[in-house]
């Protein structure tokens, strides 16, 4: 499933990461410092050092954001979160066809995290630039997106994906990956359709009974289908 999520960074957040990044001491590093041996001959960008401070200021930011966005809570249902990464794009970068490695260390405590979903935050008003589309090949077809800033789009972490070269200003963008609850996508999704029925059913006012009957019978399934 490819899902839009708007809304992600309001308009103080946003601002408050962008000035982060844009700030002269800003620590950008060659992207090709965390890919992995696919990754590496295709990937034309930079990155803020996972590590830095700017990076940890950054990663408060979208981390908080996140845990309080409920269509990102109910579609991803996030147990770890790997450290959102930062990457800029400027004129000629571009990343090419690549897959998300199935696990990654998590760069503070080497914890191991499985990738599940990959999320790409966008932080720069899609009119100033060109290029710099997220193409995903699903399977329903290749999608590409380019979204305002402070909106963001989940997408499957084993689909084959890549950013379209930029040919005018700067693309900057957060990302990151998602260990889920639930391993599984179509039992993710089917979650995700799930809540979203109990929430339109409570916004029309159905009966209460029902309604609860239909909770009991999400968290059954999430139990069912997590691992923690
Ligand atoms: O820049 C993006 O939108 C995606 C980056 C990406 O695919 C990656 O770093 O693995
Ligand atoms: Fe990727």
């Amino acid at each position: 499933m490819m899902l839009v999520v708007p809304g992600v960074l309001d308009a103080a957040a946003l601002a408050e990461v962008r000035s982060l990044l844009d700030a002269p001491g800003a620590e950008w590093v060659d992207g090709r410092a965390t890919a992995g041996h696919q990754g590496e001959r295709v990937k034309a960008n930079q990155q803020i050092e996972e590590r830095s401070p700017t990076a940890a200021r950054c990663q408060r930011i979208v981390a908080a954001a996140l845990e309080r966005h409920p269509t990102f809570i109910s579609a991803a249902l996030p147990n770890l979160l790997y450290p959102p990464m930062f990457n800029r794009y400027a004129k000629g970068m571009e990343f090419g066809a690549h897959v998300d490695g199935g696990v990654r260390l998590h760069p503070h405590d080497g914890r191991k995290l499985r990738t599940d979903v990959s999320a790409t935050l966008f932080l720069a008003d899609p009119g100033s630039y060109d290029g710099g589309e997220l193409v995903v090949e699903g399977p329903s077809g290749v999608s590409s997106v380019k979204l305002p800033a402070g909106d963001m789009v989940l997408y499957p972490a084993s689909t084959v994906h890549r950013v379209t070269a930029i040919t005018r200003g700067v693309r900057l963008a957060c990302f990151f990956w998602v260990q889920s609850l639930v391993r599984d996508a179509g039992d993710r999704q089917m979650l995700y359709e799930l809540d979203g029925t109990i929430q339109r059913l409570a916004a029309a006012g159905a009966e209460e009974a029902a309604r609860l009957q239909l909770v009991g019978l999400y968290h059954n399934l999430l139990r069912k289908w997590s691992d923690t």
